[in-house]
């Protein structure tokens, strides 16, 4: 299905643990009245997890996510938010806009540190934010002109998204009308 054929547009979030997305997703779902999808939520909820690797993580079980979400984010409806630090086994005609949120080194370290995260795991993932893995994952797997690199550093650059991403979503609506 084409993004011209949906009433609203589906937005991904994407980007390194701890830059955001839920807290972004949350109040813009509210605000937007969009249906929020958290797959590392639906995952533990659905047991889409196997194998637990040495960081405590397990491995998702990509299908059976694509294949839960294809009936809600495959619809014609649309409206709705996806968050995942990941991006590249989704169906690229699911979303009509990706935001990769980005957050400084010193802001991410310590969101890790205060989640609790082991030395080990925090490191990879301030490394992943340093060499922009979700940003680059997202460019191999959507169009440059939906994708949207957005700081998440402080409570101010949060304001200006959720701003931002209005915007958006009403550009989008008066074009797709
Ligand atoms: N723009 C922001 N400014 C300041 N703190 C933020 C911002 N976005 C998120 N946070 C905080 O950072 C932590 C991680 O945010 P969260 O939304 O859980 O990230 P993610 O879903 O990407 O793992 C939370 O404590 C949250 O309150």
């Amino acid at each position: 299905m084409s993004s011209d054929k949906r009433t609203l547009p589906n937005i991904l979030i994407t980007g390194t643990p701890g830059t955001g997305k839920s807290t972004l997703a949350e109040k813009l779902s509210k605000q937007l009245k969009f249906k929020w999808i958290n797959v590392s939520e639906l995952a533990k909820e659905k047991n889409y997890l196997s194998e637990i690797e040495n960081d405590g993580c397990g491995i998702l079980d990509e299908d059976k996510v694509v294949d839960e979400l294809e009936e809600t984010v495959g619809s014609t409806v649309g409206g709705v938010i996806v968050e995942y630090h990941g991006c590249d086994f989704f169906p690229e005609r699911w979303f009509d806009m990706v935001i990769v949120l980005r957050t400084s080194t010193e802001q991410l370290y310590d969101r890790l540190s205060a989640r609790g995260y082991a030395e080990k795991k925090l490191r990879d993932n301030v490394d992943c934010e340093i060499f922009q893995v979700l940003a680059e994952e997202a460019r191999e797997s959507y169009k440059a002109d939906i994708i949207h690199e957005l700081q998440s550093d402080t409570k101010i650059h949060l304001k200006d998204n959720l701003k931002t991403l209005k915007s958006m979503v009403k550009k989008w609506k008066e074009e797709n009308s």
